[in-house]
């Protein structure tokens, strides 16, 4: 039996993962963590007994083999670094960490042997659109990005677009897109700037989460669309991490390379 922590647990998507992993054969929900409680008994959140409660990192004692996080951007690298060195496979779903943390986290996983999974959008879709972007922007070097969330979504822009303006980077030939002597009249009107390439983030209830990235080339146009209606679409690829975490041994960037 795999024994599994999810980080968040009281959250959006930590409450899907307590559902994913009671649900799946082979797993064992041994404990939650989150901030803010105002109990720690399990019964109280509708879990077992034997699930234990954690309100602050420093209480967390566990014999977690993975630690699942949806928590917040400000405070998932201490969670990420506490699991590494604990001993525990980090399936990390929280936004927010930056290259350098990454690269901090995956020296320290190296030095303790560990593998784990970093992955901005757990959801098919947005993977392939991912991928498909990157694909797309070699051809077509001017692109925009356009992220839409539901109206509590903490950070911006988004992992996914983030992640997207990174991997178009990386193939898009370097040149200066948009009208050089362009003005804004309105602060921030054209977007956040990831070398060039301009995020936009719509926040607005009803919406999950969904991005469009446009690419726009002399008398033409191509869209590309991903849309995560529920929650419930991330699962599927936490579900494939939590399946292939304990064979890693480093630790890995993007749900693309365990699938
Ligand atoms: N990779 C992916 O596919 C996806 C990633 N995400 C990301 O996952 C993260 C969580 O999203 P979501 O579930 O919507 O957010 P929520 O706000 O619904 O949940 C956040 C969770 O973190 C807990 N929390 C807050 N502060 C702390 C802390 N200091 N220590 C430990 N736990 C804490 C909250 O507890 P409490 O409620 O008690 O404050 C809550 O359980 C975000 O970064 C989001 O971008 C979201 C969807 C998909
Ligand atoms: O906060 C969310 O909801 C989501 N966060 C992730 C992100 O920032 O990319 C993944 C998905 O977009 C949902």
């Amino acid at each position: 039996m795999t024994k599994v922590l999810i980080a968040g647990f009281t959250g959006a998507m930590g409450q899907k993962a307590v559902r994913l992993v009671q649900r799946t054969a082979g797993y064992e929900l041994v404990a939650g963590f989150a901030a803010g409680l105002t109990s720690t008994t399990p019964a109280d959140y509708d879990l077992p007994a034997n699930v234990q409660i954690f309100g602050a990192l420093d209480d967390i004692q566990t014999d977690a083999d993975i630690w699942i996080d949806f928590t917040l951007p400000s405070v998932v690298y201490p969670n990420v670094k506490f699991a590494i060195e604990h001993g525990i496979h980090p399936v990390v779903g929280t936004t927010g960490l930056t290259d350098e943390q990454v690269t901090e986290l995956q020296a320290l996983a190296a030095k303790q042997q560990l593998g784990g999974l970093i992955a901005p959008n757990f959801g098919m879709s947005a993977v392939l659109l991912m991928k498909f972007a990157k694909e797309a922007a070699a051809y077509f070097p001017d692109v925009e990005i356009i992220e839409m969330h539901h109206d509590n979504k903490a950070d911006a822009p988004s992992g996914t677009a983030l992640s997207t303006a990174k991997l178009i980077d990386e193939v898009r030939p370097k040149h200066k897109q948009g009208n050089p002597a362009e003005t804004e009249s309105l602060a921030g009107v054209r977007g956040g700037d990831y070398n060039g390439i301009r995020i936009h983030a719509v926040r607005l209830p009803g919406y999950v989460a969904h991005e469009q990235v446009l690419f726009g080339g002399p008398g033409e146009a191509l869209t590309i669309r991903q849309d995560s209606f529920d929650r419930e679409s991330f699962m599927t690829g936490v579900k494939v991490a939590m399946d292939n975490v304990l064979d890693l041994n480093e630790l890995v960037v993007g749900l693309e390379n365990v699938l």
